[in-house]
């Protein structure tokens, strides 16, 4: 299962010898993981150690199961050219359906706003928009400084789902194989970020909204706002992954009723089932009332309170428990754990003898 790019101490080992001249810190690849070494490298090193990747796998033959391993790791996709997925072919025909934008802003605090942007059409998503959502989670995957994500959408509502324009006009069922696999691409790279992440639902997140959501490590609904999966509405199922991430998240019971059912989810429903983690306070007349998205970050903030490759290890650990089997999560935890252990925020605990009353 792809989770993480970890690569063993051995492999790192045998370029120890290629690596000194590229990277001046090279003797910090000797003892720990891969991740938290490159981290502490210069942006243009960790740039030029990625581009490595692939000539590092190519040229060693010990690397086998693991290169493939890596390779799918790198990227955290679910689908590639062997299952007949061709990236900038989908990229190109989603492009023909402009409108809206996603936007990415990263804050100094090491949260991160992704905006889902087309209020006129309450932030459905045009073809250009998926495009962008694979762009931002890029993005996203390059942030060595990031903790934090919250996805919302522009002017107070969430998302409506696909662009309906978009959607006829792509309605055969080779190109809708193609947005499905895109889209279940990326949805699983946000979900696969090594950051805390949270959807910051208000209005109406319908549909593929709804699966979006699915696609964040925790939900906080605003006190008006709905969670409902229509596609059966739509004589359709879920096709974003969001099928898959439900049944995780609240249970194959609940996820049937909430998709035969099409049922409407406000937060007092959400809670009940899991759906929902928290529930906004409602709208404040008073001056200085906090937004909802000031009340999310201050939510988020109690869980990525710390440095960035601490609270990365714990996205980590927690999404190698979700996604593997038990023996390679504990592999994984171990890997992961490797790259704390011993290190900077790890050597001031341990000097500063702290007690956690
Ligand atoms: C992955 C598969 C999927 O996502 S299937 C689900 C696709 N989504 C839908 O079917 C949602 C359809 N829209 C609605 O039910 C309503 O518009 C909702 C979202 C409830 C809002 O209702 P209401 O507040 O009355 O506003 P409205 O209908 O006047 O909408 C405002 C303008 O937005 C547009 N809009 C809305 N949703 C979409 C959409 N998904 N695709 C394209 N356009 C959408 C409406 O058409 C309307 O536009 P206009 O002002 O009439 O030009």
């Amino acid at each position: 299962m792809a989770v993480l790019f970890h690569p063993p101490v051995d492999t790192l080992r045998k370029y120890m010898f290629v690596l000194p001249c590229l990277f001046p810190m090279s003797s910090s690849f000797q003892g720990d993981g891969f991740q938290s070494n490159t981290a502490r490298l210069p942006l243009s090193s960790r740039m030029v150690l990625c581009a490595l990747r692939p000539q590092l796998l190519k040229s060693s033959t010990s690397v086998g199961a693991w290169g493939r391993l890596l390779q799918r790791q790198s990227s955290g996709s679910v689908y590639s050219n062997i299952h007949g997925f061709n990236q900038e072919e989908i990229r190109e025909k989603l492009l023909a359906f402009p409108g809206g934008s996603i936007d990415l802003h990263k804050h100094d605090s090491g949260i991160a706003v992704l905006t889902i942007n087309n209020p006129s059409r309450m932030n459905a998503f045009s073809g250009s928009m998926m495009v962008d959502l694979e762009e931002q989670v890029r993005q996203l995957e390059n942030w060595m400084d990031g903790k934090g994500l919250i996805v919302q959408g522009a002017a107070e509502t969430f998302c409506s789902g696909s662009d309906l324009n978009a959607v006829r006009a792509i309605s055969n069922p080779q190109d809708g194989m193609k947005m499905c696999m895109f889209m279940q691409n990326t949805l699983t790279r946000l979900l696969r970020l090594p950051l805390i992440s949270v959807a910051l639902v208000e209005g109406r997140a319908l549909g593929g909204g709804a699966e979006l959501t699915t696609a964040c490590d925790f939900r906080l609904m605003a006190s008006d706002s709905v969670i409902q999966f229509v596609h059966k509405h739509m004589g359709l199922v879920p096709g974003w992954g969001g099928a898959a991430r439900l049944v995780h998240i609240v249970g194959s019971q609940n996820a049937l009723k909430l998709l035969g059912g099409t049922l409407k989810v406000d937060p007092k429903f959400g809670l009940q089932i899991g759906l929902a983690d928290g529930v906004l306070e409602g709208p404040q007349a008073e001056e200085g009332a906090e937004t909802p998205l000031q009340q999310a970050e201050n939510w988020l903030s109690r869980y990525i309170k710390g440095p960035a490759p601490v609270i990365q290890a714990v996205k980590k650990v927690v999404l190698s428990g979700r996604e593997l089997p038990l023996s390679e999560a504990l592999r994984t935890e171990k890997d992961v754990f490797g790259t704390v252990w011993g290190g900077p925020a790890n050597l001031q605990a341990l000097a500063s003898k702290s007690k956690h009353k």
